[in-house]
């Protein structure tokens, strides 16, 4: 990526959901490799933030852009090929571990990463996510919700793409998967990330904390 292009640039941004402002004229710009975190009030707009950056949303006022790119139908599918989304709850999108974290292989534009999803590469990725003990051919939808979300995670790791947008990834974890979980997310320099949290611990490592939804919330 460009490092003069701003990775992710959210300017004078409003959202409404059913005639109701949710987000109100609020700016954002995180450099390439910056790590910045979201806190505020539940319902405040945080995930709807994330949303919006993947266009999956569609603003009332502002723009958005990724690796600059616009957010906007052209180029959307474009977008979404530099995130690495972390959802609250992950589904693991099929049966078995493997699979699971094979699964971008099932789409054309990914088909190129292949090399990467060798059986030791998998191992290794599971191994950074606290999740060594995982066969591949377990069921991925018996585990629990902290290791769906690890085992996104993992899948992540695997397609390292520039811009990483999480929504809390240490909630339900213990302190030392919390911790290997919080080195696998910031860990690279290059990498960009945006992610919510509520946990001081998490917050405590990022270049910068913006609150959303009170006085003050730019970026
Ligand atoms: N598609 C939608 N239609 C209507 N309302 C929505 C929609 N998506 C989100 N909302 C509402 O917008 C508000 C903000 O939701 P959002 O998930 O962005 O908050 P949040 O700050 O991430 O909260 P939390 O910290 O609890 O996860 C909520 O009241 C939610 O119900």
């Amino acid at each position: 990526m460009n490092s003069s292009v701003p990775a992710l640039m959210i300017r004078e941004l409003s959202i409404f959901f059913e005639g109701r402002p949710l987000l109100s004229d609020f700016s954002l710009e995180l450099r390439a490799g910056e790590k910045v975190a979201l806190a505020g009030r539940s319902g405040a707009g945080k995930t709807t933030l994330l949303r919006a950056l993947m266009g999956f949303c569609v603003p009332a006022a502002g723009s958005l852009s990724v690796a600059g790119l616009a957010v906007d139908a052209a180029n959307v599918a474009a977008v979404r090929q530099c995130i690495n989304w972390l959802p609250q709850q992950a589904e693991p999108g099929a049966d078995t571990v493997r699979e699971a974290l094979c699964l971008p292989l099932e789409f054309k534009r990914n088909q190129a990463l292949a090399a990467r999803f060798t059986d030791v590469k998998l191992h290794e990725v599971l191994q950074a996510v606290g999740l060594a003990a995982l066969d591949l051919a377990a069921d991925a939808r018996r585990l629990s919700g902290g290791e769906q979300q690890r085992l996104a995670l993992a899948r992540a790791l695997l397609l390292d793409r520039p811009v990483w947008l999480v929504d809390e990834p240490t909630s339900s974890l213990d302190a030392e998967t919390k911790t290997a979980v919080m080195d696998c997310i910031l860990a690279s320099p290059e990498r960009t990330v945006l992610a919510i949290s509520h946990d001081a611990e998490f917050l405590a490592r990022f270049n910068r904390v913006v609150r959303v939804g009170e006085d003050g919330q730019h970026g």
